[in-house]
């Protein structure tokens, strides 16, 4: 259970208002859904826990402004879920806006809920999730040249523009963790804004690879894309040092290479 507060502070951080659809991950019993609710959203809430989905599904009889699927998150199809549901919005709301997410997750599937989410930008403006303290600042603040720093940090940065809000101490939790938790925006871009790469596919393969060789330089560990002159010609062309290593590379640096890279 979490302090009422934090559920008001998530739907604030999300700027929930009249008429918006929020997905939800995980309701539980339904205290943040019931803020979402009472600022006037329509809530479609995905819940693993058949024990769960029977107590929010009679906590909220009433409503026409939920629903919930019993399904877990990470296998369920939410695109296809999403585009039904705003389909059929758009018909009697013509100028619904994206839908947004609001959720305190589970902490152990936080990685793979950023990771699914992120690039829907054509279906969510805002993800606002309550993470894990130590993940919420590996996701939005690595520094370069640090271990922390890895690919989910890029495509964080291609997708969305991520904001640490605030951190909620484990004492607002009952049982109490021994972790605290923080809430952070992923504000998404639209696909339109996505930086220019030539294939996404690609894009984030070269990406992996180059990590997949922590240590090594790009030179080496991209070697299976082409040979190690050719890749420390395209560093030079894209304004890099032939040494470079991945944790030394920003989105920016990533894409430049990338698409010289491609054009070869
Ligand atoms: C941290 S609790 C959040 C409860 C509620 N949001 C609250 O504020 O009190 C996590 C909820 O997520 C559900 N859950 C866990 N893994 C899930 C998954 N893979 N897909 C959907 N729901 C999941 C759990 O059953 C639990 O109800």
């Amino acid at each position: 259970m979490l302090n009422s507060d934090i559920n008001d502070q998530l739907a604030s951080a999300a700027d929930v208002k009249e008429g918006d659809f929020v997905l939800e991950i995980g309701p539980g019993t339904g205290s943040l859904t019931n803020v979402l609710i009472n600022l006037g959203a329509t809530v479609l809430a995905i819940e693993k826990d058949p024990h769960m989905v029977d107590l929010v599904s009679e906590r909220f009889a009433g409503s026409d402004k939920f629903k919930v699927l019993q399904e877990d998150f990470v296998k369920c199809h939410i695109r296809s879920h999403m585009l039904s549901i705003l389909e059929t919005r758009r018909l009697s709301h013509p100028d619904s806006a994206l839908a947004k997410v609001v959720s305190n997750l589970p902490f152990n599937i936080s990685t793979d809920v950023v990771k699914l989410l992120l690039p829907m930008g054509d279906i969510f403006s805002k993800v606002v999730l309550l993470l894990q303290d130590e993940a919420a600042l590996r996701l939005v603040e690595p520094a370069l040249r640090t271990s922390e720093y890895r690919p989910i940090n890029i495509l964080i940065n291609f997708y969305s523009e991520p904001e640490y809000n605030f951190r909620v101490p484990r004492e607002n939790f009952f049982p109490q963790p021994k972790v605290d938790a923080a809430v952070v925006t992923f504000k998404l871009k639209h696909p339109r804004d996505y930086p220019d790469v030539s294939s996404t596919k690609n894009f984030f393969s070269l990406v992996n690879s180059a990590f997949n060789g922590k240590r090594k330089m790009l030179r080496k560990s991209l070697q299976h894309i082409s040979s190690s002159p050719d890749i420390e010609k395209a560093l030079g062309v894209a304004g890099l040092p032939a040494t470079s290593r991945p944790e030394e590379l920003t989105l920016d640096d990533f894409v430049k290479l990338h698409n010289v890279i491609a054009r070869e």
